[in-house]
């Protein structure tokens, strides 16, 4: 679906990049791009829109080279809902998605008709004919998911699409992105700086951190590798030979109060038992830790503390 290389974007020549040579490259599907504010991650989505120019790498975007010269043949390919909204207050949903239908490129009479189709797909129907002066948050978010999908693109990038939205609204939100990638078959990029919401859609994540990228991999990848994951409960605390043993189950990630958070060399926790009783030492509970995904982007983000 995308693939880049070396790829650097500048917002101006003097000034530090605020991409730094990322290499990567995504499957179709839905792809979570997670990092702080800062990272880089609206960046990234204007470059792989051809919005900026790379100051240096390549790339292309569905089979397109990332290159001025193409970046309209991309953009008529691509939805793209930016973080920040700039819909006009006075006029309807239905007219503003017709509008922008037309923008992408569509005939009026099809503008139109998909405004209709794709206000049902957001469930904003019944007040598609209502000034967006009077929405809610949740409806203004759905009205540029709208926009990004009039003219029925192949792939959308979503900018955080679940800002300012309750629980509620960020549930339905979540659900509609999961919709679009599986009824409409449009693959997605969402950016987020929430890993629930990430954790919640995507199947492929990416972690960017100060323009680079920590980590990146298919989330069932990482799930196997939080599988491995496990904490362990002695009865009694383990001796200092015994705690420098530990190391030949897998790495030890923390260990308090004799209690020790491990990644297990295999995922087969039966291991340690065998281990703790040839080290003379009664192993009384193994917990996964399979929940810890948060870990992991702490991981990712500050690897020095460990956390
Ligand atoms: N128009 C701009 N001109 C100059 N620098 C910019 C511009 N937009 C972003 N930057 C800088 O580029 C870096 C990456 O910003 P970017 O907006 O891509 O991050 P982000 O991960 O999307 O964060 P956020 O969630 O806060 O939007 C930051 O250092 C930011 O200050």
């Amino acid at each position: 679906m995308i693939a880049f290389e070396n790829l650097e974007v500048r917002y101006a020549a003097t000034s530090a990049p605020a991409l730094k040579g990322l290499t990567l490259s995504l499957d179709r599907g839905i792809v979570g791009l997670l990092g702080p504010n800062g990272a880089g991650k609206s960046t990234l989505l204007k470059t792989l829109l051809g919005l900026l120019a790379p100051s240096m790498g390549s790339g292309t975007v569905l089979g397109v080279a990332l290159d001025a010269a193409e970046s309209a043949k991309l953009r008529a390919r691509i939805g793209y809902m930016p973080e920040y909204d700039a819909l006009i207050e006075d006029a309807s949903a239905y007219e503003q998605v017709a509008f922008w239908g037309e923008l992408s490129g569509l005939a009026p009479e099809a503008a139109r008709d998909r405004a209709h189709e794709v206000l049902y797909f957001v469930g904003l129907d019944e007040s598609r004919y209502r000034p967006v002066s009077g929405y809610s948050t949740g409806m203004r978010q759905r009205v540029k998911l709208a926009q990004a999908l009039v003219h029925s693109p192949e792939l959308i990038f979503l900018d955080e699409p679940t800002n300012g939205l309750d629980p509620d609204g960020r549930r339905r939100m979540l659900d509609l992105v999961l919709r679009v990638h599986a009824e409409l078959g449009t693959g997605v990029i969402l950016a987020s700086h929430l890993l629930g919401d990430v954790e919640r859609v995507a199947d492929q994540l990416v972690i960017l951190d100060q323009g680079q990228i920590k980590a990146a991999g298919s989330m069932a990848g990482l799930r196997k590798a939080l599988a491995k994951r496990v904490e362990l409960r002695f009865l009694d605390p383990l001796d200092a030979a015994q705690e420098a043993a530990l190391s030949e189950l897998g790495a030890v990630l923390e260990a308090r109060n004799g209690l020790y958070d491990l990644e297990l060399t295999e995922a087969d926790p039966r291991g340690a038992f065998r281990w703790a009783e040839g080290q003379g030492a009664t192993l009384v509970q193994v917990t996964p830790r399979h929940d810890r995904l948060d870990e992991v982007l702490l991981r990712a983000l500050h690897p020095q503390t460990g956390a």
